[in-house]
């Protein structure tokens, strides 16, 4: 496709969408549009289906497989070039993820032969990505979004009819598991309510200071990690506990129930599907979380390949750490945002885009969050506790609390910090990076310079 032949379809496409949206005035707009585009990506996808089957019938191979499939010694086929495409949520370069899969590829180059893994092209955000959620916890919506998304059959429908595939792909690949499992993520699996219900207790697992920050240290481009709040991090990084597995020890059996989500320390792990090799993991990458996402089956059954040291998170913690913390916290900024009155001019549509870019930092009495004279990365604003703010040449110029927010004025006017903010007690901010602040805070920007405290003399002392 030319770039402009592409210009003009996403033109097209984009119309047809908003059409729709005006025709059918969805409640959920982002729910809408991700079943539409979903809907849209089936039936391309069965007219895929559709004309290979018949070249197939017609003894045309129209996709050529890329996946060679060869014997072991024990006569199990196994996949040698070509990985699945399933894409863990954890891990930057998680080897789970097969990085040639372009999920933004033209749909024309979709193939058929791996048509029970392509669907995951699609569903190639984060398994708890919001885009597969239906956000209003029913069960009965659920298995909704289920039947008009399904993307495990061609036809849209549940791949327990397997008779409905016009041909069935070569190969032994995890049909089973692929996004049928993804699109019903089940109300109760993402429900923080439910979740915050289950009594628990995180372990301790009493590392040494020194034991610990090495852990921090291995762990910290973990995508998993990088997304969590200093006080999940510590939960976590105190929950963790050291597992050895020989090589050839079967770490994860698929069918079974899940009980740990583990982290790759040192060696390498091979994943099974229906006694298929579908995955190799190493160092740094992690494992074992669909089970404990969905409360389903294991999914593969994971053999060290080496001899495996790895780290295992325990289900409940796993859970309350990464499901309620993630989706809590995007709800948490939202309610926090709405209160914080520099914001007021946002919409709900900016408030919830803003909401997702901040993260939280945590300080403690004492701390000099930002000093003056250095130069300015971030924005904050300030969740709890009270900072004081002070200057050489002002001494004490303001003392801020919850709701009000400081280091706007190096951002703004890309100058060095004009005063130092220091934590009076536990002081928890939500912050912003550069780049955020100028994309995201809109219409409150002007608001901001308005109130520059260094431009207006009794600024200092009603930041907010
Ligand atoms: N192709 C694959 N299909 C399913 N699971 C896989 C695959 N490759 C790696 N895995 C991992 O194997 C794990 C088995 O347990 P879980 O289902 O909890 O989570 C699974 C994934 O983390
Ligand atoms: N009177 C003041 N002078 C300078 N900075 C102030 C004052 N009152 C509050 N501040 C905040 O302190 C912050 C220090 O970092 P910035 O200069 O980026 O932004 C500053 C303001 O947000």
């Amino acid at each position: 496709m030319s770039h402009q032949q592409q210009q003009q379809f996403i033109t097209e496409e984009l119309s047809q969408l908003q059409r729709e949206i005006l025709t059918k005035n969805p409640t959920d707009i982002l729910q809408f549009c991700a079943n539409y585009f979903n809907s849209k990506l089936q039936a391309q996808r069965t007219h895929l289906w559709e004309q290979q089957a018949k070249a197939n019938a017609a003894g045309i191979d129209l996709f050529p497989p890329v996946t060679n499939i060869s014997l072991n010694a024990s006569g199990i086929g196994f996949l040698q070039d070509r990985q699945p495409s399933f894409k863990s949520p954890f891990g930057l370069n998680d080897p789970h993820s097969n990085h040639d899969d372009d999920p933004h590829a033209p749909a024309s180059n979709f193939n058929p032969q791996q048509s029970t893994q392509a669907p995951q092209s699609a569903n190639s955000e984060p398994a708890g990505s919001l885009f597969k959620s239906n956000f209003d916890g029913t069960a009965s919506s659920s298995s909704k979004i289920q039947k008009e998304v399904d993307p495990s059959s061609p036809n849209g429908e549940s791949s327990s009819h397997p008779s409905a595939l016009p041909f069935k792909p070569a190969g032994k690949i995890p049909i089973a598991f692929n996004a049928n499992r993804r699109t019903s993520v089940s109300a109760e699996a993402l429900n923080p309510a439910k979740l915050k219900s289950e009594s628990w207790k995180p372990p301790v697992n009493n590392l040494s200071a020194e034991e610990e920050a090495t852990l921090a240290q291995n762990l910290k481009n973990n995508f998993l990690f990088k997304q969590l709040d200093a006080q999940s991090k510590r939960t976590v990084l105190a929950a963790l506990s050291s597992r050895h597995f020989p090589k050839d020890t079967v770490i994860i059996k698929q069918g079974d129930e899940g009980d740990y989500f583990y982290i790759i320390e040192k060696g390498t792990v091979d994943f099974y599907v229906n006694d298929a090799k579908v995955n190799s993991s190493g160092e740094g990458s992690s494992f074992g979380e669909l089970a404990l996402m969905y409360n389903a089956p294991r999914a593969a059954t994971a053999i060290a390949a080496t001899d495996v040291t790895c780290w295992a998170l325990d289900r409940l913690t796993f859970r309350r750490i990464l499901l309620e913390g993630t989706f809590n916290r995007r709800l948490m900024y939202e309610d926090f945002l709405k209160g914080v009155k520099v914001l007021e001019s946002l919409s709900d549509h900016e408030r919830s885009k803003l909401a997702d870019a901040l993260w939280t930092e945590m300080y403690h009495a004492g701390d000099k969050i930002v000093t003056e004279g250095d130069q300015g990365e971030n924005f904050y604003l300030i969740e709890s506790g009270n900072c004081d703010v002070y200057s050489q040449s002002g001494g004490h110029l303001a003392r801020l609390t919850k709701g009000d927010y400081f280091g706007e004025v190096a951002l703004l006017n890309d100058l060095p910090r004009q005063a130092t903010v220091q934590a009076l007690d536990n002081v928890i901010v939500a912050t912003l990076g550069k780049s955020g602040f100028q994309r995201l805070l809109g219409p409150a920007v002007d608001v901001l310079k308005a109130q520059d405290p260094t431009k207006s003399h009794d600024a200092a002392t009603t930041v907010n």
